[in-house]
């Protein structure tokens, strides 16, 4: 008798060549019409599905996990980031969880990157005022729009796994200096190759650092690891970029400090409270001394079907018996 395919239940919308794999492979009951699911829905799809497949936009807590039924045996995560999945009570339910790591580095470096020269040269600043309807460029002059050079500063990267790495090779070419802070330095010869100088104490790196990159994950571990008390250590005149997760930035304090002039400003693509963005961030960008974006580090098309590919192998795999390439276990996070 054939075997009965596995019920994958996929909570967005996913590009077009994914979703046409997914329904030859797996009886899948997709969102074509991309509509969020409310936690009532995710816990009515966990009841019966055998997969469930979130997006990072999907909050799977302790209700969603009890909720799920005997079949429910693994949580294929669309994203890398797994912050909003209670990892250990689907863990000690039985229930594997995968994520897709990799398939995004370059593409949030980039964007990292986009901000780290957006932020000092005033980039949107300037773009918002040539497109303004009241004509607002008076035309080149020697003393206007200033911003600041980045060639020859440190950059701080906090957190040095496979995007922190990415965006130290970017940065090297446009002449950054390289320090980093992570649980454990790099091994010598990648060190050596990044030219990066290691700080063991966050702290002190960052007293030092003309610009900071926060390319850690959301864990306990590093919720707010940029507290009040440690953002108060940043020098007055540098700039603060977070593509990780808006979590590990106090983001009050952060928005406090740029208010006072106590930091010099912020390129943020990750909020505490996403998608609600603070009206505070809004007025500090208007005023020229934030860029924002909507969470578009990863958004690119090659990213995506990259990300839903690495869903499918790893669904195969778990169905199939293998272990998941890509299995993430609470002792990881
Ligand atoms: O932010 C994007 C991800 O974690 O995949």
């Amino acid at each position: 008798m054939a075997r009965r395919k596995p019920l994958v239940v996929v909570t967005r919308k996913l590009p077009d060549k994914i979703e046409t794999r997914m329904r030859e492979l797996f009886d899948a009951r997709l969102n074509v019409d991309d509509v969020p699911m409310s936690q009532a829905d995710l816990c009515e799809a966990v009841a019966t599905a055998d997969v469930l497949v979130p997006a990072i936009c999907d909050r799977i807590d302790t209700r969603v996990i009890e909720a799920a039924g005997p079949n429910l045996k693994l949580i294929a995560n669309f994203g890398n980031g797994v912050d909003h999945i209670d990892v250990t009570a689907a863990t000690q339910r039985g229930i594997s969880i995968t994520n897709t790591p990799g398939v995004l580095t370059e593409d949030t470096a980039d964007m990292t990157m986009a901000l780290i020269l957006a932020v000092p040269r005033r980039l949107t600043e300037g773009a918002a005022l040539i497109t303004s309807d009241d004509g607002a460029w008076p035309g080149w002059s020697p003393t206007w729009m200033l911003g600041h050079r980045i060639w020859g500063k440190r950059l701080g990267i906090i957190g040095m796994g496979r995007i922190g790495q990415a965006v130290a090779r970017r940065a090297r070419a446009f002449g950054l200096q390289i320090h980093y802070h992570n649980r454990r330095p790099l091994p010598a010869q990648i060190e050596e190759d990044l030219e990066a100088t290691y700080w063991d104490s966050l702290d002190q790196m960052l007293a030092r650092m003309d610009i900071l990159s926060v390319n850690c994950p959301h864990t306990p571990a590093t919720f707010h690891l940029l507290s009040a008390r440690r953002l108060k250590l940043v020098r007055p005149d540098a700039y603060i970029v977070n593509t990780a997760r808006g979590e590990v930035i106090d983001e009050h304090a952060l928005i406090r400090m740029i208010e006072h002039g106590e930091i010099a400003g912020a390129g943020l693509d990750v909020f505490e409270r996403e998608p609600a963005v603070s009206p505070k961030l809004l007025k500090l960008a208007r005023a020229g001394k934030v860029v924002l974006l909507p969470h578009m580090g990863s958004a690119t098309v090659e990213a995506r079907v990259d990300t839903g590919e690495k869903v499918i192998v790893n669904i195969k795999a778990f169905m199939d018996g293998h272990r998941p390439p890509d299995r993430v276990l609470p002792s990881m996070l």
